[in-house]
């Protein structure tokens, strides 16, 4: 019996149920289990937003602690990852270092025959701090720079940071990047998230699942445009060009403009609410508000002109510049923050799972086609 197909990229399709972030596009809401992303980007950390994804509520203040303590012990990486970095080409694309490393943890990972609860919960501590590690030890590896070890003192975020460039960071810095780390850390059924509930779904373990998600956050319609963003900034920059002339010839080429648009969001994406307030004040704290004062007018252009709202993408782009941050290290970061989602999701799909495995409608050649002989082909 033939079905209705589901729209093409299966816009509004629901295909799961789930208890951990909820998007009213209309409205521009944004909430993780229930509370509000404004909320808890003025009143959380990423570490208690971890919690939240993970566990369903918000930690009391020994859950707190002791999670705290749990996620820092798990700041190691085996010799022979480390290793495996030291012989990678310095040039490589930073995103694959991480899905290849991160598929190669699962090998001796204590827990890698174990997918009850328990195991994938252990396992979502040592990725989220693995995860960390190696964007910034991959990134002093290849300049040349002795490797920070991690501090076991420091937040997530300001580790992060420090294992970056081994200076600890000023509060302002951790506390903005703390801030993005909270805003990127879930978004219902995105692309790499889906991927991953997917992988998850035929029982393969959370590294598969965590390595699938990488690869799809990746692809430029997706994570990958926060640095396609910062490489506009600056071809309009090293240009000498108006930023509003130079998107304006963009558009007019049928070219898409990286860091706007939405599949949910019809309204301003609550996230960029703040990643916009952070791009202007760390830009006027650091006597450069440049690229903050190019993307806005950036904004204001496509937003008046394409009715096209930025996303996530757009000022996280000039807030990791002004926190000193290579832009190739930009989409390594949302999965820095991102695998506290993923996690979530996979323990989620685990807990009560189906197999995924939807149809196609087939629009190949008419059965029964032919097998013609070798010989006769053309
Ligand atoms: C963390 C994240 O993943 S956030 C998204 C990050 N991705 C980007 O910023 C890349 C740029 N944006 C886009 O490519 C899209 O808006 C997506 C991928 C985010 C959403 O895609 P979809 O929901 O499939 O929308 P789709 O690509 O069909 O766009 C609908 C219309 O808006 C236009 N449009 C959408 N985004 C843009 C854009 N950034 N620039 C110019 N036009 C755009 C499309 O050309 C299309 O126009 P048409 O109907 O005249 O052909
Ligand atoms: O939800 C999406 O499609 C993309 C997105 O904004 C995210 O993953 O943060």
């Amino acid at each position: 019996m033939s079905q209705a197909v589901a729209p093409r990229g299966l816009e509004g399709i629901v295909a799961t149920t789930s208890g951990i972030c909820w998007i009213d596009g209309e409205a521009g809401v944004l909430s993780y289990r229930g509370i509000d992303i404004h909320e808890l980007a003025a009143k959380s950390t990423f570490e208690e937003t971890t919690y939240l994804l993970w566990f369903g509520k918000l930690p009391t203040d020994a859950e707190l602690e002791d999670f705290k303590q749990k996620l820092a012990a798990t700041r190691t990486l085996p010799t022979n990852v480390v290793d495996f970095l030291k012989t990678l080409p310095n040039e490589a694309n930073v995103m694959e270092v991480l899905r290849t490393t991160v598929s190669l943890l699962s090998i001796g990972d204590p827990d890698d025959t174990d997918s009850s609860h328990e195991a994938n919960v252990r396992k979502s501590f040592r990725l989220t701090s693995q995860i960390a590690m190696i964007v910034a030890y991959f990134d002093r590896i290849r300049k040349g720079k002795a490797i920070v070890e991690a501090d076991t003192t420091l937040s997530h975020a300001g580790n992060f940071l420090y294992m970056l460039t081994g200076v600890k960071p000023i509060a302002e810095a951790e506390k903005a990047f703390d801030c993005a780390l909270i805003l990127h850390a879930d978004h219902e059924l995105n692309a790499s998230t889906f991927a991953a509930r997917v992988i998850a779904a035929t029982l393969s373990d959370v590294h598969s699942a965590i390595t699938g998600a990488i690869g799809a956050l990746k692809g430029p319609l997706h994570g990958g445009a926060n640095e396609a963003v910062m490489k506009l900034l600056y071809e309009i920059d090293a240009a000498g060009a108006d930023p509003v002339e130079y998107v304006k010839n963009l558009l007019n080429n049928k070219v898409k403009v990286s860091g706007f648009g939405h599949r949910v969001y019809k309204t301003e994406d609550p996230r960029a609410t703040h990643l916009r307030r952070m791009s202007k004040d760390l830009g006027t704290a650091a006597g450069n508000a440049k690229w903050y004062e190019m993307s806005e007018q950036i904004e204001g252009y496509v937003r008046g002109e394409k009715k096209l709202n930025a996303n996530v993408d757009f000022y996280s782009a000039s807030t990791y510049t002004t926190l000193g941050i290579d832009m190739d290290l930009f989409t390594p970061i949302f999965a820095v923050s991102r695998i506290s989602g993923w996690a979530a999701h996979v323990i989620e799909q685990h807990d009560n799972n189906r197999l995924i495995r939807p149809r196609a409608e087939y629009t190949g050649p008419a059965y029964p086609a032919p097998y013609v002989p070798m010989t006769q082909r053309s």
